[in-house]
């Protein structure tokens, strides 16, 4: 893996040991919104309206990123208006490619390009920083709206509401606020935590990651004692934010990412609030385990250098929820 430099791609693993074994994740660098009426969003240029086959998602299932907008691509009936592209799981000395030698993986829909970083590079020859996905690339300016999955889901939770006619809303005003503390907890100590505890090359970096991620799987065990949902009786965008990490909890970032202090399903109303949410409509086939214990175990080679994948343990997703 490695990372663009002035339009140059260099190969190259995270930088920790300038930062005292701790891994910091990059910001990402496109942030325009599409709005109903191409108005400009929170930040960003205007001008991207939204509409139907104008878009496309490039996405890896192995990605929890990618995963969230996936997520809200099916919840809001997007499958017909935005298309998808799925990188191969392996993310190696090329970074994400569009290999399609392994099942689900589609190539590059738009361009038949050979890297996700073509993509990048097709939006600014001279782009520089990380090539990650989730991108949501505009057909119409040929350019990235967005590389940022907090945003992309944000979007779609409304700009396409007068197209597709869906007005579901995870993000409503009076519990705007509510997501907006939660996410800022989640994000931090679990859904980048558990990379700041694998990707730790210093023994007091892992420490530092690793009693924050699971005082907040603590923490949350109690509210989802409380209520059905993170935020109360309806499911939000942190709940969907949460799912994302929480799926590929056991299989991977448990042995993985040595965040092995329990398990979820050792969680009983955490694992509750887990199979319902797989099972809520759409999802299930957003959740690729082949994907995301292939793309972890074999990609990172400087965790598991013999390219092992585990057994992992069985996980019954379709058993009763209980959370009726
Ligand atoms: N802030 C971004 C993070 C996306 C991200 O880090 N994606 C990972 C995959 S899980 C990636 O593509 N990493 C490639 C790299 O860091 O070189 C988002 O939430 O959209």
């Amino acid at each position: 893996m490695g990372q663009l430099v002035k339009g140059v791609w260099k190969d190259e693993w995270y930088d920790t040991e300038s930062q005292g074994g701790e891994f910091v994740r990059d910001t990402s660098k496109f942030r325009n919104w599409v709005t109903v009426d191409g108005a400009p969003g929170p930040t960003g240029e205007g001008g991207f309206t939204a509409e139907s086959g104008r878009y496309h998602l490039y996405v890896s299932y192995a990605c929890p990123w990618a995963h969230r907008t996936l997520i809200f691509r099916a919840l809001k009936g997007l499958t017909d208006h935005i298309g998808v592209s799925v990188v191969h799981p392996d993310m190696l000395g090329e970074g994400w490619e569009f290999r399609t030698d392994f099942p689900g993986a589609t190539g590059d829909a738009l361009f038949a390009s050979q890297y996700m970083r073509d993509i990048y590079l097709r939006a600014n020859p001279q782009a520089s920083g990380r090539v990650t996905v989730p991108v949501l690339w505009d057909r119409q300016q040929n350019t990235i709206v967005s590389n940022e999955s907090a945003d992309i889901i944000r979007m779609f939770n409304s700009a396409f509401d007068g197209i597709t006619g869906n007005t579901d809303n995870y993000l409503p005003d009076d519990l705007r606020e509510r997501c907006d503390a939660l996410n800022s907890r989640i994000y931090d100590s679990v859904n980048n935590g558990v990379y700041k505890a694998g990707f730790a090359t210093s023994q007091e970096a892992y420490d530092k990651a690793i009693g924050p991620l699971f005082d907040s799987l603590d923490w949350i065990e109690g509210v989802l004692a409380e209520n059905r949902y993170l935020a109360g009786d309806r499911v939000t965008e942190a709940d969907w934010r949460l799912f994302t990490t929480i799926c590929r909890f056991d299989s991977v970032y448990h042995t993985h990412f040595k965040c092995n202090r329990r398990q979820i399903v050792q969680y009983p109303n955490l694992w509750g609030w887990a199979k319902e949410l797989y099972q809520w409509p759409g999802i299930a086939d957003t959740v690729r385990p082949d994907h995301f214990n292939r793309h972890y175990y074999f990609s990172h080679d400087m965790i598991n250098p013999n390219r092992i994948i585990p057994i992992g343990p069985d996980i019954d997703w379709s058993a009763p929820h209980g959370r009726g």
